[in-house]
């Protein structure tokens, strides 16, 4: 029987919750290895993050028997590597954080296993993905007996929370070998919305701003929103890139998505096109976002989203 490890980050795990998309990864191994999901987690976990990932479907957590976070990305491919070596794990899956697909680059050479990255769904031993700013979607097989898989957040349903519990056990991690080491981290400051992959509603702006998220930022917390961003935003300086949506940013797929001052290109519409309702406002009529908009407002929109954030704001009182 097929046999899938999910490797998780433990700075994504709490004891309020698991986050979404690891949730989705959680779904995803539990349809394909019928009863026996391993997960690998970077760092020792507590009795309430190892409940949670039992109660969405874990039923053996691999936690490592020394400090791997020390070390960047070396560190963690080097457990998950062992994790995988000790599940016996024919798919490792991953999220498609930044740091999960470094892990991911360094398992896939230490496995010698096929790689892929971006994938939308998994069917079998076929991996879905879209290429070229979502133009083709393509289905992918692995020929290597293992492969390194990592996941577009809000691709699958998340399955509800069970009955199940998880047991813990600790790893020996080999030897890390040279790597550069973490010398300080700073947490980021909260911004109080949620996060930008996982939010029901995004309110996102582009060069139209003309350099002030004001407004959005408005219209997001009047929403309970997220804020997202054009590339041309991003490099202009304007906030950070973080907040990009789109091929080289992030996907998302929330049930509203509001894009102002964003013309639109075939790059930021990969990252939103799945939005259930798109909201667009645009002083050029001919704007390409007004394509696939739902509701297209043309006008400036110094002037409209200020009211918008207003309107709701008196209708919530
Ligand atoms: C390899 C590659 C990857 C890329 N990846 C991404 C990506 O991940 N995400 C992304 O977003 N882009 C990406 N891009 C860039 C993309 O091609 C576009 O350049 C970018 O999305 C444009 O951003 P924009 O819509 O904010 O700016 P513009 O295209 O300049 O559009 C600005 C819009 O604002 C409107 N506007 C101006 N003033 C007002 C006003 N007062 N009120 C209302 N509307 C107004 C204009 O009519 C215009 O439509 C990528 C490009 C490449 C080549």
């Amino acid at each position: 029987m097929s046999t899938t490890l999910v490797y998780l980050d433990a700075r994504s795990l709490s004891a309020e919750g698991i986050g979404k998309a690891e949730r989705e990864l959680l779904t995803i191994a539990a349809a394909r290895s019928a009863g026996s999901v391993v997960v690998a987690v970077s760092s020792p976990v507590d009795d309430d993050v190892a409940a949670g990932l039992g109660r969405f479907g874990a039923t053996t957590v691999l936690v490592p028997s020394s400090d791997v976070t020390a070390s960047l990305a070396a560190g963690p491919a080097a457990f998950a590597a062992a994790a995988a070596a000790e599940s016996g794990a024919d798919l490792v899956l991953l999220t498609n954080a930044g740091d999960s697909k470094e892990v991911a680059a360094r398992l896939g050479i230490k496995l010698s296993a096929g790689v892929v990255t971006d994938v939308v769904a998994v069917a079998g031993d076929e991996y879905t993905k879209s290429v070229l700013a979502g133009t083709y979607t393509t289905r992918i097989r692995v020929k290597t007996a293992t492969a390194v898989v990592t996941m577009k957040a809000n691709s699958v349903e998340p399955a509800a929370a069970g009955d199940g519990a998880a047991e813990v056990r600790r790893l020996d991690v080999p030897e890390i070998g040279p790597s550069a080491t973490v010398e300080r981290t700073e947490a980021k400051p909260a911004s109080g919305r949620p996060e930008l992959a996982d939010a029901r509603v995004v309110v996102s702006g582009g060069r139209g701003l003309e350099g002030d998220f004001g407004p959005v930022e408005a219209l997001a917390d009047s929403l309970g929103a997220a804020v997202g961003a054009s590339r041309a935003a991003t490099d202009a300086g304007w906030i950070e890139h973080s907040y990009q949506v789109g091929q080289t940013g992030k996907t998302v797929s929330p049930q509203l998505y509001i894009a102002a001052g964003i013309s639109g290109a075939v790059q930021h519409k990969a990252g939103m096109q799945t939005a259930q309702t798109i909201v667009a406002i645009n002083s050029d009529p001919d704007a390409p976002i007004f394509e696939i908009a739902d509701l297209g407002i043309v006008g400036d929109l110094t002037e409209i989203l200020p009211q918008a954030a207003e309107e709701i704001k008196r209708r919530k009182a």
